[in-house]
């Protein structure tokens, strides 16, 4: 595709350089200078804290063959549109020939959830012969590729990039997790669903939307007809009954506790094996079998069923696919390493996600319940003490730790949360700052049938103190700090036994 190429498909005359420069093959479009290379062209897009534009040197640099913005640059070809970001995703579609039909895209939307049920989706597909492809915040995988990405939905430019990779890669089925941020900044545009599933919506980004009412609208508007074939709902919370009731696609609900969704579970027994249920619909009964921990799970799972059984899936061969996945990274992830209590890392970060979780870990133990418990910077401050407050609402012991600071205060995060769990008046709480330091205290005071559960980051590889980037994986940690502590206790054991005469 050349400049000129673009040019006409945006029906935008480009302005400045010579005839050889219009000629130029473009290679990749970019939304960000810090990307550009050679042969690309740039879009610089107007946000919250810059103008592209005022990157169009760094980018000429790169080497940069033109730019798209909603004004002309002073050092590059230009080809203005009115709103960059509104054509971005049609223009990508275009650009990388992503197909409307191949693969089949199964988006899921919601507040908790996107990743697990992604993930299921994953495993459905691949049972029933699809050759799948996965696009989550946990990790982006397909043939010859694999990796794991920075946003839970990439911007317009690499979802395009992904998906056209796919479809020459023969995947035939797509999961792929769609956040509110990448619904309100267009990233999906461009982008046809074969369905796309909702979980559910509590407060959490409202900072980012306002109110739950704009995050529900922003999230509803991917269910018309217009942007999805099926409209595969959750029923269970009154965003979903409403969802159900409006989408403009068509409409398949499920529920774990509603027998009068299309496709509905029932006889759910969870406990630290998993869970198992059996599931109704349209298309007959099957008994599933679930090796995740997570009482949640059984929702993801019912979830992801009803999507692919909606598409057409043969429903046992569907339920066989649920039932091969045995932990999702993060998400209510255990740890056998031998020691005599269970050990959780969980990426519950709102207290939505705390509902869900603790009553659960909870009823597998007659022992205590220990969280380790914290708050990520940059993200909605309003959740900070709830936080804190369910989790010593449920727990006897919380260990208030750091997760990811990014540009904040660290010790003001963790004020909130402590506010929020000495108000709960239940739990053993306590303030250690270091998260290395806090969870090596959690496995020194877990007893015997104790439950330990490392929550707020999941499967988060990183953590951010302003520019300063820490590498620190929980369940890494966790793992190693379960082995270190069976391994002082035994060495103290043999040195207290008394020696043989
Ligand atoms: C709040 C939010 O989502 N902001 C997104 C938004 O930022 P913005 O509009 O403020 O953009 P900006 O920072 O002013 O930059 C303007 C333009 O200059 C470009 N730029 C900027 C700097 C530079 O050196 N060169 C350059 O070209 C940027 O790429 C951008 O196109 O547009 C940027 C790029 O287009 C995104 O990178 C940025 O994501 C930020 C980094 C972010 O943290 N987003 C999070 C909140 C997010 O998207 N999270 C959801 C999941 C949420 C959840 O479920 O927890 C996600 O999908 O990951
Ligand atoms: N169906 C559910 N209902 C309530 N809580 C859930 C559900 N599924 C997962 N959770 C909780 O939310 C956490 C995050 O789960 P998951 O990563 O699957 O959701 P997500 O929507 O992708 O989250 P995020 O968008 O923040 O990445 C889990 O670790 C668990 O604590």
């Amino acid at each position: 595709m050349t400049v000129a190429e673009v040019s006409t498909y945006l029906n935008s005359a480009v302005l400045g350089g010579t005839r050889a420069d219009h000629g130029a093959l473009a290679r990749d479009i970019r939304d960000d200078s810090r990307t550009v290379r050679p042969g690309d062209i740039y879009v610089a897009m107007r946000g919250n804290n810059w103008h592209g534009l005022e990157f169009e040197v760094q980018a000429a640099g790169a080497g940069a063959v033109a730019v798209i913005s909603d004004r002309p640059s002073s050092v590059l070809p230009t080809m203005v549109v009115h709103d960059p970001r509104q054509i971005m995703g049609h223009l990508c579609a275009w650009f990388y020939g992503t197909s409307p039909s191949t693969p089949r895209v199964f988006g899921v939307t919601g507040t908790n959830g996107k990743t697990s049920t992604a993930h299921f989706v994953d495993a459905g597909l691949a049972a029933t012969g699809e050759t799948p492809g996965l696009i989550s915040g946990a990790r982006i995988r397909g043939p010859g590729l694999q990796w794991v990405p920075v946003r839970t939905t990439p911007e317009a430019a690499a979802l395009h990039q992904t998906l056209a990779h796919f479809r020459r890669s023969g995947v035939t089925a797509c999961a792929m997790e769609v956040s509110s941020h990448a619904i309100d900044q267009q990233r999906i545009d461009g982008i046809r669903y074969r369905a796309m599933a909702f979980t559910n919506l509590a407060p959490d980004h409202l900072d980012y939307h306002g109110s739950m009412e704009n995050y529900y609208a922003t999230k509803a508007s991917m269910f018309d007809a217009e942007r999805t074939d099926l409209a595969v709902v959750n029923i269970a919370d009154e965003y979903g009954r409403r969802l159900a009731a409006t989408a403009g696609a068509e409409v398949w609900t499920c529920s774990s506790h509603d027998n009068a969704a299309d496709i509905y579970a029932d006889r759910i027994i969870c406990d630290e094996t998993g869970s198992r249920f059996d599931v109704h619909s349209p298309v007959g009964r099957a008994e599933v079998r679930l090796h995740t921990m997570g009482a949640f799970q059984v929702d993801n799972a019912l979830l992801a069923l009803t999507a692919l059984i909606a598409d057409g899936a043969d429903l046992a061969t569907t339920a066989d696919g649920m039932s091969s996945l045995t932990a999702i990274a993060g998400r209510c992830q255990p740890i056998h390493a031998g020691q005599p209590f269970t050990a959780i890392v969980d990426y519950m970060h709102n207290t939505a996600g705390q509902q869900a979780l603790l009553p659960y870990l909870r009823s597998l133990t007659s022992g205590r319940l220990i969280v380790v418990a914290g708050a990520t910077g940059g993200r909605d401050p309003n959740k900070r003490r709830p936080l804190g407050k369910y989790a010593a609402t449920y727990a006897d012991i919380v260990i208030v730790t750091d997760e990811s600071p990014e540009d904040e205060d660290p010790a003001a995060i963790r004020s909130q949360v402590l506010l929020g769990a000495h108000q709960a008046r239940h739990a053993q709480v306590v303030e250690v700052p270091d998260r290395r330091t806090a969870i090596d205290y959690a496995v020194e005071l877990a007893r015997p049938d104790d439950v330990l559960v490392v929550a707020g980051r999941g499967s988060d590889p990183i953590q951010r103190y302003g520019a300063r980037t820490v590498d620190f994986d929980d369940h890494l940690h966790l793992r190693h700090a379960i082995a270190s502590s069976l391994h002082a206790h035994a060495i103290g054991d043999n040195m207290t036994r008394p020696c043989r005469a």
